[in-house]
């Protein structure tokens, strides 16, 4: 039974892998993920310049799921880019993702430029989704925006580059995003990021749940399963076939990552639960997926990706 999955050309022995933001900081956390059975890694988005994000507490665990608002703490695009470059000198043939998340269209176009005339070869996740950055929209909800920042960076950039989009609610979005981005070369399409600007309250002390921004935060984890899933349907439905879909949001067990395959996933990404469980996290899924096939006939995941029935 293959957990084989490729995405532009690029093939990975496994179709899981952690989600930005998540045990990506540092290069130990990197080094750790290299070490686990992930099919590959994304680095935490990347802005120029190190940030050290927003003040604590900044990230609750909650029954179903978790709430965050971190702020894009990071070490600097130099940082993610010396290890990536470094691990494709010691482990060539792999592919892995380098996330970046400008907080303007400068810092993107600056660090992508940066990154077109460096010697990296693998993926690039434009996350036009952060939630948290006080101030700063969420990119990926104002479609001109979309458009601008694609066709700003499509100008010049020539490597394998995909976007990290917010979660949508309505149909009609689903429509106005997926025409903006099929006039891209994009290689693929993540979705989703958390579902931003929550409130989780503690009734106990009658006071939020984290510092920043008032307490509102981005939800991950199991309670949005069935947002995740209604997006990488809603893009696999409209998104022309060359754009894979990697499929993030709510994934706990093997049936989840079963789900979003189903739905139209190419990979998919693991955040809060890989969090909670840490790298061996790659191992429990791939057996439960494994089970999961085995029962049900598949060989391989391209036998039921997108296959997902409807009544009529
Ligand atoms: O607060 C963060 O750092 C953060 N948190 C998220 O939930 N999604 C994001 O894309 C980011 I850049």
């Amino acid at each position: 039974t293959s957990l084989a999955t490729s995405i532009g050309g690029r093939t990975f022995d496994n179709c899981m892998m952690n989600a930005a933001g998540i045990r990506c900081q540092s290069k130990k956390d990197l080094d750790a993920l290299i070490a686990s059975n992930a099919g590959a890694y994304v680095t935490k988005s990347a802005t120029p310049e190190k940030r050290a994000g927003n003040p604590s507490p900044r990230m609750q665990t909650l029954p179903h799921g978790s709430i965050n608002s971190m702020g894009l703490p990071n070490n600097g695009l130099e940082y993610y880019l010396d290890y990536v470059i470094d691990d494709q000198h010691n482990r060539p043939g792999t592919t892995n993702f380098l996330s970046v998340a400008g907080t303007s269209l400068e810092d993107n176009l600056a660090m992508l430029h940066e990154i077109q005339d460096s010697e990296y070869d693998g993926f690039v996740e434009l996350n036009l989704s952060c939630p948290n950055v006080p101030g700063k929209p969420q990119v990926g909800y104002d479609f001109d925006r979309v458009n601008t920042v694609l066709d700003q960076v499509f100008k010049f950039y020539t490597k394998p580059l995909g976007v990290k989009l917010p979660p949508y609610f309505d149909l009609v979005h689903f429509d106005q995003i997926a025409e903006i981005l099929n006039q891209y070369p994009l290689t693929f399409v993540n979705s989703i990021n958390s579902i931003g600007n929550a409130l989780v309250v503690d009734p106990q002390t009658e006071r939020v749940a984290i510092r920043p921004k008032g307490g509102f935060g981005g939800i991950g984890g199991a309670s949005v399963k069935p947002t995740a899933l209604a997006n990488v349907r809603g893009l696999a439905l409209r998104l022309k076939p060359e754009i894979a879909i990697v499929g993030t949001g709510g994934i706990l067990n093997g049936v989840d990552v079963f789900e979003h395959i189903l739905c139209g996933a190419s990979m998919v990404q693991i955040g809060t639960q890989f969090g909670y469980e840490g790298t061996k996290i790659f191992d429990r899924l791939a057996s439960e997926l494994r089970e999961i096939m085995n029962q049900k006939g598949y060989t391989n995941i391209n036998q039921f990706r997108g296959k997902l029935k409807t009544f009529d």
